[in-house]
């Protein structure tokens, strides 16, 4: 019934990592795998084409922003977002809720839905799970995620387990929302914090609704990065294995490696494409921040281990002052490297999976980028 269908390939003997594979109606891509953030219908400065150059295979895509601008009915009218922003890759939609907590101060939270302010023009606006899968449906992405509620960190016990009540009773009015469940698959939200039991019950309800992917949310919110591999470690066995597990609002480098080892397949990130509108790039050495006066000179190339196509043709001098001029170009240039490094990082993260030693590539790559240990 589903479009989305996962092959767990094998699992590493180091770690609790997987490599799979996702099949979608625009195409399958292996994981675990890390997804470019594209808020507005765009990865921000890239090009449909230099995404695909770069092998990325499915992109994020939002219900809330989407919503207020253009608005769903034009987009739908166009075709679906595929088309309208021609990406003939996966799209992956979240469905509105952590947007609202997290871009609209006015809010009231009740067991119909969410009321709150348009952040652009303050416009009272309510936000169900009926209305966000209308809008997901109207966008045609291959993957939309249930309305859920991420509530802020830290959050009491008592508020918590409503919170995870409630945000069950949503993903079931979704499921019965859901128009065309053989075209596009929706991904359950395991909410319950920091809380084990909670955890245990929200991926219990998730799971008995026979969700083709889960996802892991309520993280990613301000804890600290024991606390969230804590998590993971009690909450990924909770879900089916032959299913995909996507981890929201994750992460930096260094996260995605021990997101991978504790048993995620899918990420979302924005920190390639915001970092680099700082001009701050990801190296196999750390972050460069090219727009320091110490490149004025560097005619080097951003990674010198780095074979993509910004390394092979343009130096830190050149992107330095096109940084510091603001200068679209350099914001383009740093954004396709930063991209590259993640898509390539996604890459060596699953050979290590297929030869077993990702434990080994963690303490190597931790060792050469300069994250602490553990
Ligand atoms: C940054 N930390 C974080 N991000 C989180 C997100 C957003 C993920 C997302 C989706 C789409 C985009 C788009 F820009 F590409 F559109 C950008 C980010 C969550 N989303 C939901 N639904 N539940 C959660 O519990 C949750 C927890 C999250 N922690
Ligand atoms: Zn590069």
């Amino acid at each position: 019934m589903t479009p989305i269908t996962y092959e767990l390939i094998k699992t590493d003997k180091q770690t609790g990592a997987r490599l799979g594979r996702v099949h979608t109606p625009h195409g399958s891509f292996d994981t675990p795998t890390f997804m470019p953030v594209g808020t507005l219908a765009t990865v921000k400065t890239m090009s449909p084409e230099e995404l695909e150059q770069i092998d990325a295979k499915i992109i994020l895509s939002n219900t809330y922003h989407l919503w207020l601008r253009p608005g769903e009915e034009i987009i739908r009218e166009a075709g679906g977002l595929h088309s309208f922003m021609n990406w003939k890759g996966a799209i992956l939609t979240d469905s509105g809720g952590f947007q609202v907590f997290s871009l609209s101060d006015m809010r009231e939270i009740t067991e119909e839905g969410v009321y709150f302010r348009n952040h652009l023009n303050g416009d009272k606006l309510f936000l169900s799970p009926e209305k966000a899968m209308q809008i997901q449906n109207a966008l045609g992405s291959d993957i939309m995620m249930a309305f859920d509620e991420c509530p802020p960190y830290p959050a009491t016990y008592e508020y918590m387990k409503q919170s995870v009540e409630r945000t069950s009773r949503w993903a079931e009015r979704c499921l019965k929302a859901h128009e065309r469940p053989e075209e596009q698959g929706l991904f359950g939200i395991v909410q319950g914090g920091e809380f084990e039991d909670l955890r245990k019950m929200s991926a219990q309800d998730l799971v008995s609704l026979d969700f083709p992917g889960y996802a892991v949310g309520g993280l990613s919110v301000g804890e600290p990065k024991e606390v969230m591999n804590r998590v993971l470690e009690f909450t990924t066995p909770l879900l089916p294995a032959d299913k995909p597990r996507y981890l929201m609002g994750v992460g930096s480098p260094d996260s995605l490696i021990d997101g991978a080892i504790r048993g995620i397949d899918m990420f979302d990130c924005v920190l390639p494409t915001r970092i680099a509108r700082n001009g701050t790039c990801m190296t196999s050495t750390g972050r460069l921040v090219v727009r320091n006066a110490k490149y004025a000179k560097d005619f080097r190339p951003i990674d010198e281990h780095c074979d993509c196509h910004v390394c092979k043709n343009y130096t830190r001098a050149y992107i330095r002052h096109l940084i510091k001029c603001n200068e679209t170009f350099g914001f383009r240039l740093t954004t396709y490297h930063n991209l590259y490094f993640l898509v390539k990082l996604m890459k060596q993260v699953r050979a290590a999976i297929s030869e077993d030693r990702l434990g080994d590539f963690r303490e190597e790559f931790f060792e050469r980028y300069g994250f602490n240990k553990p």
